[in-house]
C-alpha cells in the first residue's frame, strides 16, 4: 500500500526522513566545535581509551580464570606472582575506567552546557535580524519555539552521539574477540535485537509527530498558564474573575495531552517488553551453546566466561546502539527544525552599496503610491499613500481606530517595506540608505512602549543603548520629558528600579512610563522622530508642557505625531487625514477646518465634548 501523502503543516518522519536527518550532525558538531575545540577534543580522545576497557577486562578475568584453574590442577611448588600481577593488572583497569567514565561525564556536562549557551546566543542573534512581519506569523512563532527547545535538549544529543561512537568502538573490540571464536554467534546477536529496534524506530516516529503536532498548542498552554499567574495579568483576571475559566481550559489541554501521550507510551511499553523477550532468548540460545562447547572441553573455563561475557555485553551495547540510533535521528530531526530557523532570512537588510543617510535631510520623505498589506491579511492596511514629509515639518497623522497610522510609521522607519509603490528619501528610495544610520536617524516612540523591568537610567539609555554610560546624556533626555520629575520619588534616583517583577522595584503610573519612554527620543540626535499616541496616558497640564517643549526641541526636525487629542494634533504644522488605510485630506488645521471634510466633523466633535 503507498503511503499516503503528506498533508501540509504534517511533520515527515518516515524511515528515509530519519536517515536524511541525520545530514543535520554534522553541522551540529561544527557548532560544537565551534563552541569550545579544545573540550572537544579531550572528549574524543577519554572517549576513545574509555571503549578499549571492557574488552580489556573480560580478557584479563579470563585470564585470571584460566590461571587459577591451572593453578588447582598443578601439584608441589606453584608461583603466584602471574596470578597477582594479572589481579593487579585488573584492578588498575577498573580504576582507570572508573576515572574515565567521571571525566567523560563532567566534560559531557560542561561542554553541553556551553553549546546549549552558544546556541541560545545564536537564535538571539538570528531572531534580532529578522523582520518585525516575520515574528507576527505564527508559522514563524512555532519555528522559534521549536528552535528554543534546541538548546536544552541538544546537550543530550551530544552525549548521545559521542556515546553512541564510543559504544560502536567497544563493540569493535568486543566483537573482535568474539569472531575469532564462533562468528555465527554474531548473527545470532543480530537477530535477536533487530525486532527491538524496529519497534523503537516506530514509536519514536510516532512520539515525534505528537510532539510536532502539539507545538502550537503547547505555545497556548504556556501562554494560560502565563496568563493564570503573572503580575501583568492578575489585575484583570481578578476583576473579570477569570481564574475559574483560566484553569479550565489548562486543564482540557493539559488532559488532551496527557491521555495521547499515555496512549502511545501504554502501546510502546508492551511492545518493548515482548521484543526484550526475544533479545533475551537470543542471548540464552548462545550461551547455551558457549556452555556445552566448554563441557565436551573444547573451551576453556576462562574461555566461558570471556565469550560469555562478551556476548551479554555486546547485546546489551548492542540494543542501547538501536535504540540510541532512533533518538540520535530523533534528535537530528529536531536540529533540522534548528537550521531551518537559521535559514530564515530577514527581507529587510542592508543594502550592498549602501547610501548614507542624508545629514540634514535636503528634500524630505516622499510616499509614491505607498500600499502595504499585513502578512496573510486580506485587507490592506495602507493604500495609494502619496504626499511629501518636508524635512523640519511636524506632521500630525489623524483617523479613526484601524485607519492605518501606525502602519505608516512604521513604513517611514522601514519596520516593513512597501507592499507597493515606493518611499523615496532625497530622491532615493528608503531601502538603498544604511540600515544603521537609519535606525539612529529615525527614531519612533511607539504607544506600546516597552517597560523595561531595569533600571530608571536604563530605560531612558535604551533610546540609545551606545550611551548607556553617559549619565549627563541620560539627565538631560530625562528632564526634556519631565521625567526628571519622578526622580525625587525614586529611592535610589536613576539606579531606581522600576517595575514589580524583581525585588526593590518601583511600579510608575502609565503616565510616568510613558514621560520615560518620551525621554527614550531625546537620548538620539534623530533627525526624524515619530511619537506615536506618546501622550495618550498624560493629564492635560502634562500633556500641553511635553508638547511645548516639544516643538521646542525638536525644532529644525522633522516630526511625524499620532494623536487622537486634537488639542495636540493643532499644534502640528500639517495634519494628514487616514480613512480605510488612505489618505483623504491633508492641510493645515486652518486649511482643514475651512473645507469642512472629516478633518472639520472630527474635531467639531471633540469640541463638542467640552463644552
Ligand atoms: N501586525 C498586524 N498584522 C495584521 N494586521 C494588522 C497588524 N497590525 C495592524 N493590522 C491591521 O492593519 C490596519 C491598520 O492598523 P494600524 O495599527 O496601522 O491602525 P491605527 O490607525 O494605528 O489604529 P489605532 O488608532 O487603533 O492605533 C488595521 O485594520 C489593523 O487591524
Amino acid at each position: 500500500m503507498r503511503r499516503p501523502s503528506r498533508k501540509p503543516g504534517e511533520p515527515d518522519v518516515s524511515f528515509r526522513q530519519r536517515m536524511a536527518a541525520l545530514k543535520n550532525l554534522p553541522a551540529f558538531f561544527r557548532l560544537v566545535w565551534q563552541t569550545s575545540p579544545w573540550m572537544t577534543t579531550w572528549n574524543i580522545l577519554l572517549r576513545a581509551a574509555q571503549s578499549a576497557t571492557p574488552l580489556g577486562l573480560l580478557y584479563i578475568s579470563k585470564l585470571i580464570i584460566d590461571e587459577v584453574v591451572r593453578l588447582t590442577q598443578v601439584s608441589g611448588e606453584v608461583s603466584y606472582t602471574y596470578l597477582w600481577e594479572l589481579v593487579a593488572a585488573e584492578f588498575a583497569l577498573v580504576v582507570i575506567s572508573g576515572a574515565l567514565g567521571r571525566a567523560i561525564s563532567l566534560v559531557d556536562g560542561l561542554l553541553g552546557e556551553q553549546v546549549a549557551n552558544h546556541t541560545s546566543v545564536r537564535i538571539m542573534q538570528h531572531a534580532a535580524t529578522l523582520d518585525l512581519d516575520q515574528f507576527e506569523d505564527s508559522t514563524f512563532y512555532d519555528k522559534l519555539e521549536r528552535a528554543r527547545q534546541q538548546t536544552a535538549g541538544r546537550t543530550q544529543l551530544l552525549s548521545q552521539v559521542l556515546t553512541q561512537v564510543q559504544d560502536v568502538v567497544t563493540m569493535i573490540f568486543l566483537a573482535a574477540g568474539l569472531l575469532t571464536f564462533s562468528p555465527w554467534l554474531i548473527l545470532l546477536l543480530l537477530v535477536a535485537v533487530l525486532p527491538s529496534f524496529f519497534s523503537e524506530t516506530h514509536f519514536n516516529d510516532r512520539f515525534y509527530a505528537l510532539a510536532w503536532g502539539e507545538t502550537s498548542a503547547r505555545r497556548e498552554l504556556d501562554y494560560i498558564r502565563f496568563l493564570g499567574a503573572s503580575d501583568e495579568s492578575v489585575k484583570e483576571v481578578k476583576i473579570f474573575n477569570l481564574s475559574q475559566y483560566l484553569v479550565e481550559r489548562f486543564k482540557t489541554l493539559a488532559d488532551k495531552f496527557y491521555h495521547d501521550k499515555k496512549a502511545l507510551s501504554v502501546r510502546y511499553n508492551i511492545w518493548a517488553v515482548v521484543f526484550s523477550l526475544v533479545g533475551s532468548a537470543g542471548y540464552y540460545a548462545a550461551y547455551v551453546i558457549i556452555i556445552l562447547q566448554t563441557v565436551k572441553g573444547q573451551l576453556t573455563i576462562g574461555d566461558l566466561a570471556f565469550l560469555g561475557g562478551s556476548f551479554r555485553q555486546l547485546r546489551g551495547l548492542l540494543e542501547s546502539v538501536l535504540m540510541r540510533f532512533t533518538s540520535v535521528t530523533q534528535g537530528a530531526i529536531y536540529l533540522r527544525d534548528l537550521f531551518e530557523f537559521f535559514e530564515i532570512s530577514p527581507r529587510i537588510t542592508q543594502p550592498s552599496k549602501a547610501r548614507p543617510f542624508p545629514n540634514p535631510i535636503r528634500e524630505g520623505f516622499v510616499f509614491e503610491n505607498v500600499g502595504f498589506k499585513y502578512l496573510n491579511a486580506t485587507r490592506w492596511a495602507n493604500r495609494h499613500l502619496s504626499f511629501t514629509l518636508h524635512p523640519g515639518e511636524k506632521l500630525a497623522l489623524v483617523g479613526e481606530n484601524g485607519a492605518g497610522k501606525t502602519t505608516l510609521v512604521k513604513l517611514l522607519a522601514r519596520l516593513y517595506d512597501p507592499s507597493e509603490g515606493r518611499i523615496l528619501l532625497d530622491g532615493h528610495d528608503l531601502r538603498e540608505y544604511d540600515l544603521n544610520e537609519l535606525r539612529m536617524q529615525v527614531g519612533v516612540i511607539f504607544q506600546d512602549f516597552q517597560r523595561y523591568q531595569m533600571t530608571f537610567s536604563q530605560n531612558i539609555a535604551v533610546g540609545n543603548i551606545a550611551e548607556i554610560d553617559n549619565t549627563a546624556r541620560i539627565e538631560l533626555a530625562a528632564e526634556k520629558s519631565m521625567a526628571d520629575l519622578l526622580y525625587g520619588r525614586l529611592p535610589n534616583g536613576f539606579d531606581q528600579r522600576l517595575g514589580r517583577r524583581f525585588s526593590n522595584g518601583v511600579d510608575l503610573s502609565g503616565g510616568e512610563w510613558q514621560k520615560i519612554a518620551l525621554a527614550r527620543a531625546y537620548m538620539k540626535n534623530a533627525q526624524l522622530l515619530i511619537l506615536d499616541e506618546p501622550t495618550a496616558a498624560l493629564d492635560a497640564r502634562a500633556e500641553y508642557e511635553v508638547f511645548q517643549r516639544f516643538a521646542d526641541l525638536t525644532r529644525g526636525k522633522t516630526a511625524v505625531l499620532i494623536s487622537h487629542r486634537f488639542s495636540t494634533v493643532r499644534m502640528a504644522d500639517r495634519i494628514l487625514v487616514l480613512e480605510g488605510g488612505q489618505l483623504l485630506e491633508i492641510g493645515t488645521h486652518e486649511e482643514l477646518l475651512a473645507k469642512k471634510g472629516r478633518y472639520e466633523e472630527l474635531f467639531s466633535l471633540q469640541a463638542a465634548g467640552y463644552r
